[in-house]
């Protein structure tokens, strides 16, 4: 019989919601949960490793992927390409391991296209305000970055109605907590558990 598939999870929203933050908090919390490493041709910031945080890549080896059709989806953000690499997503779902995709709206979106049994979660700021003194507060953006990501933001926030669930990072533990909640119950519906509990309290297995 067909191994069942694993469930592939997008986690998206404006930048400097907390995607980040919030993913790696979950992936210490869940760690059977197999985080998808994107392709990226920004370069790499102090600290962050070749396959751990990104492939860095140049363009030229970005659109050779892109025309290979390589990536399952890609979006061009604040200058650069990023994109999901094909391959690891669909074995990993394959040997039925849940995948977390962390990307931004315009990719979000490809992927519900061609994968519409993804489980869609919009990371929400608790209010605009909120959000500009988190990109604020992170620093790694100039006062103009900051503006246009601000701008993008309302845009992205507009798109939220396209995802199945909305979760707002107000506390990262809470923000985890819900998203943990989200995968198990999604995991109950697709893998039809709640019949498997009815015959288990009747005693019928
Ligand atoms: N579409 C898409 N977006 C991605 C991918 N990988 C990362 N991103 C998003 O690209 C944006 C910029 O990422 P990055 O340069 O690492 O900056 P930061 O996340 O704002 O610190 C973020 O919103 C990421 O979630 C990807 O493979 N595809
Ligand atoms: N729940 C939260 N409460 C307060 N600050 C947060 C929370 N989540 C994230 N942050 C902070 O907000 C900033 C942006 O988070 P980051 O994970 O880099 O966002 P993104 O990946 O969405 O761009 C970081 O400085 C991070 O420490």
């Amino acid at each position: 019989m067909e191994k069942d598939k694993g469930l592939l999870l997008v986690l998206s929203g404006p930048s400097g919601v907390g995607k980040g933050t919030v993913c790696k908090a979950l992936r210490e919390k869940m760690p059977e949960l197999i985080y998808s490493v994107s392709a990226t041709t920004r370069s790499a910031r102090v600290g962050e490793e070749e396959g751990v945080n990104y492939f860095f890549k140049g363009r030229d080896e970005f659109q050779r992927m892109i025309e290979q059709d390589e990536l399952l989806e890609w979006a061009e953000y604040v200058g650069n390409y990023y994109g999901t690499p094909r391959r690891f997503v669909a074995d990993t779902l394959a040997s039925g391991k849940d995948v977390i995709l962390e990307i931004e709206v315009q990719g979000a979106l490809q992927v519900k296209e061609k994968f519409p049994e993804g489980v869609f979660l919009f990371l929400a700021p608790p209010d605009l305000s909120e959000l500009e003194s988190r990109i604020v507060g992170r620093g790694s953006e100039s006062e103009e970055t900051i503006k246009s990501r601000m701008e993008m933001a309302r845009t992205e926030i507009e798109l939220m109605d396209k995802y199945d669930y909305v979760v707002v990072n107000d506390y990262i533990d809470t923000a985890c907590d819900k998203i943990k909640a989200i995968i198990a119950a999604e995991h109950l519906k697709k893998d039809r558990q709640i019949h498997k509990y009815r015959k288990w309290i009747l005693k019928e297995v």
